[in-house]
């Protein structure tokens, strides 16, 4: 039935009958169900053996037929109607140089030129082509006859003839009598006057191949008639003949090297043409398909090949080029034929059909078996391939043409969106059946890397994408890694109708354009594609179709604010937080009114398409205005909010995600709404220092008015005084320092408290603190205050100062003894205390001493036991250099004074900054 289906096909395709070649008539005609009849001309369709015409009802020709009978190779599969068929087969017809392989790809420049070098008028320019045997020179200066007479720049009585110079080599007398023709007599043989080639070919073309045999006075000949368009019959010098013809020249010899420099200059153009190798995968398979294609119409039996005689064709390089393939072609099929049924069909191609310097003959005696096996590939599965990847080109290009009127206002942007779709639904169809291409690896990669990447994206978006859908954008990228090269040129060559269209999209199709933008990056750091704008501007138009099937723009939220970007900072932070993109931004200049942001929000809105509900939040204006002017699109619901914060948006972006109704939504942001409010009182503090001494109160006392000398007048900050061992207790939970704010505590020994800065009284003695006073004062003082203070600290706090002052016994004396207790220390300890640790200890005896006479000893030291249990050796060596002292002061120096004594000689650090300093400073 199947068979019975086709013939009827082919008949109906001889009479150019549309009434009889679709699915009803034929199902009618055979009595079949239209079902059937319509699945296997599908069949044969995405075979490739027919054409389709997509009129109503859908009409199906045979490709062979329609090719045979018009004698044209149709590029297209599908045409829109019969129309579309006739002109394509019209085209087909005159299309001299597209009928060249690669016109619009590697020969696309030769193309050109010798378009423009054949129709110069006033009777064109003379051209040499050059290239390695095999590149289809003969083929192109032939194109360039029939193009002119095509034209009509060339009569057509008029012809092309061809001399091939090398065939003379060994006889240029001959060459010459060819070229110019000879009189009666000029050589033995010349029995009558005969004309040459110039003359034949007057008014056409001659064609001078292999010109680089051509000897010199030849070529001499030859330059005088491309000047003046004269020359001499041989044998006979004295008359001049006239000719007009259009000469071509082509050498596979560097021209420079073989050809007299007075001939190249009278050349104007010397077309360089591409190796077969230079020509490109894509390319090569075409050509492999063309050759194939004559041999099977001449056959006329269906040619299918193995694997290998494929990977043979495309990988083998063929020193003499195109030809060489060609006859490589020719002898496989012969050796096929050979063997094959005579009845049969089909003609099957083998490995070993090939000629046998193309495959090494031991690896195939391997291979044979599994060639044998091997499925074999039908030529027209090759076509299709080609078509595909023109598919892609195709595709792009009736995007920009179609983006091109729309920019020249021709068409308006919803025409161009639906031509683009036309064309994205057609790429669809056309691949859908490629089975081979689904089959290979690198495909299967890059489909479950698509699969993992669309099904990231689409969730977070809320789209779908169908499995077709997929598949076509998989072959899409597929082909990007397959013909690289071939695109890439492409892609410049229409580089800057890509970035208009990008422009455009990018404004139109804004929400689809960043997600498509954000596809395409996981694409090319997965795939490892270096991906062309113009895949995401394919992929943009692709979410734009499958949007207008899905539910991606159902509901949408706004969010529209004045500021430069606070209704993109919002947004940005909703749609993150809720790992969806749910809010569009339209952020408004400040003075933007209510009809301004209302205008700018409708344009939004129609650019956005099809929606139902759009969630509308504002930070100001009032809603009944916005409401009544927005233009929204009928059966929309629209819900406004106003005072849109992130907290808002969140609340708003939770509902959209799970489906609630707009009143449910903005009732639980009304009453999540409601403001809290908590006031911090700024409280102020009196600034103080704090004198605070281990060696008790008094010292602080005193130290104190010391302090007093010394601070000006000026200075409101106030000098107070603190146990220190309650410091040391409660820290900074003192409610003293909830009442002041404490600038610095100066005294004896450290108390470590946090944050709060400490100036030891021997750095203020011995003048290293200078720079300290200055930093903590700086806000207090000015600058001349600042000099006073530090002059009178420098005069008050001299050791001898502080000692009378910090004391009632005889300071010197006192000084003295304890220097003297202090150096037998620090010999015990077998060590040497820093100057300032030393002075610090000085001061802190004294006031001990005076302390013990005075019966105030202090008796608790932080840890007592443990030190006293810790440091017997500490407290046994200052009770023996400090004996003298003990027995004349009638003193005890207890374990707890001790051990306030070791603290300084722990912190003996000399020249280091306490913590608590390093803090403030
Ligand atoms: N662009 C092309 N498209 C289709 N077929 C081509 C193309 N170029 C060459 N061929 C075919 O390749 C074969 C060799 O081409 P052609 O004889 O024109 O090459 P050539 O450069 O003139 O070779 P030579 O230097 O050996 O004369 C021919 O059969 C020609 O039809």
């Amino acid at each position: 039935m199947k068979e019975q289906i086709w013939e009827i096909v082919r008949q109906a395709t001889g009479k150019l009958d549309d009434k009889a070649a679709n699915a009803v008539a034929i199902s009618q005609r055979m009595n079949a169900s239209r079902n059937v009849v319509s699945q296997y001309l599908n069949e044969y369709y995405s075979d490739g053996l027919l054409v389709k015409i997509n009129t109503r009802p859908v009409v199906f020709f045979d490709r062979q037929v329609l090719e045979e009978h018009f004698a044209v190779n149709l590029e297209q599969s599908e045409y829109t109607s019969l129309h579309d068929l006739h002109e394509d087969i019209e085209n087909s017809r005159n299309h001299d140089f597209e009928n060249l392989i690669g016109y619009d790809e590697s020969l696309s420049t030769v193309v050109n030129q010798c378009r423009a070098t054949i129709s110069y008028p006033p009777d064109g320019l003379p051209l040499l082509l050059y290239g390695p045997t095999g590149t289809g020179k003969s083929l192109i200066a032939q194109t360039m006859y029939e193009y002119c007479v095509h034209q009509g720049l060339v009569a057509e009585d008029k012809q092309f003839l061809i001399l091939n110079c090398s065939e003379y080599a060994n006889n240029p007398e001959l060459l010459a009598a060819n070229l110019f023709g000879y009189k009666k007599g000029a050589f033995t043989g010349a029995d009558k006057d005969h004309p040459g080639l110039l003359k034949l070919a007057e008014g056409g073309v001659l064609f001078l191949d292999e010109v680089h045999a051509l000897k010199a006075d030849c070529q001499e000949k030859l330059f005088l008639y491309m000047d003046k368009g004269i020359y001499h019959m041989v044998g006979d010098n004295e008359r001049w003949h006239h000719s007009h013809v259009r000469l071509l020249f082509a050498t596979t010899e560097d021209p420079q090297k073989v050809l007299l420099k007075t001939l190249l200059r009278r050349i104007p153009m010397i077309v360089t043409l591409p190796s077969l190798q230079e020509r490109g995968v894509h390319e090569r398979i075409q050509l492999i398909y063309h050759l194939f294609k004559k041999e099977q119409k001449r056959l006329g039996k269906r040619i299918e090949f193995s694997n290998i005689v494929y990977n043979a064709l495309v990988s083998t390089i063929f020193p003499g080029n195109i030809g060489d393939l060609k006859n490589c072609v020719q002898a496989s099929c012969i050796n096929a034929y050979y063997n094959s049924d005579p009845q049969g069909s089909i003609l099957q191609i083998h490995a070993y059909h090939l000629p046998g310097n193309l495959i090494d003959m031991e690896e195939l005696q391997k291979q044979k078996g599994l060639d044998n096996q091997a499925a074999m590939i039908p030529l027209e599965d090759l076509r299709k391939y080609i078509n595909h990847d023109r598919g892609q080109v195709h595709l792009n290009n009736t995007v920009l043409d179609a983006h091109d009127r729309f920019h020249k206002t021709e068409i308006s942007f919803a025409d161009f969106l639906d031509q683009s779709f036309q064309a994205l639904t057609s790429y669809n169809d056309n691949i859908i059946y490629q089975k081979h291409v689904k089959q290979s690896s690198g495909f299967t990669y890059i489909q479950s890397m698509l699969q993992h990447i669309f099904t990231i994206v689409s969730d977070r978006y809320g789209f779908k994408i169908s499995n077709n859908d997929l598949l076509t954008f998989a072959t899409y990228i597929h082909d990007y890694t397959r013909y690289n090269y071939e695109l890439r040129n492409y892609y410049e060559s229409r580089r800057e109708a890509i970035e208009q269209l990008r422009d455009d999209l990018n404004e139109h199709l804004h929400r689809e354009y960043l997600i498509a933008t954000e596809l395409a990056e996981n694409i090319r750091a997965n795939a490892d594609v270096d991906l062309d704008e113009m895949a995401t501007d394919v992929l943009t138009l692709y979410l734009k179709k499958f949007n207008r099937v899905t539910d991606m723009n159902k509901r949408i939220g706004i969010i529209v604010a004045h500021g430069y970007s606070t209704a993109s900072s919002i947004a940005d932070a909703a749609n993150r937080l809720l790992d969806q993109y749910l809010f569009d931004a339209l952020d408004m200049p400040l003075q933007a009114s209510t009809q301004e942001i209302v205008a700018q929000l409708n344009e939004h809105l129609h650019k956005i398409g099809n929606y139902e509900e759009i969630v509308l939040l504002v930070d100001m204006g009032s809603l009944e205005e916005i409401h009544k002017q927005i233009t929204s699109q009928a059966y929309a619901n629209i819900g406004i909010i106003n005072n849109v914060t992130i907290k808002m948006a969140l609340e708003v972006g939770n509902g959209i995600r799970l489906g609630e109704s707009l009143e449910a939504i903005f009732t639980k942001v009304e009453q999540a709404a409601l403001p809290t409010h908590h006031i911090i009182h700024y409280h102020h503090k009196d600034p103080v220092i704090l004198c605070s001494c281990a060696s008790g109160l008094g010292t602080a006392e005193r130290l104190k008015s010391i302090l007093e000398e010394s601070i000006p007048k000026s200075l409101t900050v106030k000098i107070l005084t603190y146990d220190y061992n309650e410091l040391i207790e409660k820290q900074l939970n003192a409610s003293f320092f909830d009442q002041y704010e404490v600038i610095c505590i100066v005294g004896t020994l450290n108390p470590n408290l946090n944050d709060v800065p400490f100036l030891p009284i021997e750095d203020l003695i011995i003048n290293v603190s200078l720079d300290k006073l200055h930093h903590y004062f700086k806000d207090y003082l000015s600058i001349d205050e600042m000099k006073t203070f530090k002059t009178n600290i420098l005069k008050n706090f001299s050791l001898t100062n502080i000692m009378n002052s910090l004391t009632i016994l005889n300071p010197t004396k006192l000084l003295e003894q304890v220097a003297t207790a202090i150096d037998e220390l620090q010999q015990m300890l077998d060590t040497s205390f820093s100057n300032n640790t030393c002075v610090g200890m000085y001061v802190h005896v004294c006031c001990l001493i005076e302390r013990l006479v005075m019966h105030q000893e202090i008796d608790t030291y932080p840890h007592q036991e443990t030190f006293i249990v810790k440091h017997q050796d500490f407290i046994h060596c200052v009770k023996q250099t400090f004996h003298a002292i003990e027995a004349y002061y009638r003193i005890d120096i207890t374990p707890s004074e001790i051990g306030f004594l070791y603290d300084y000689v722990e912190n003996d650090h000399p020249g280091v900054i306490t913590e608590s300093e390093e803090n403030t400073l």
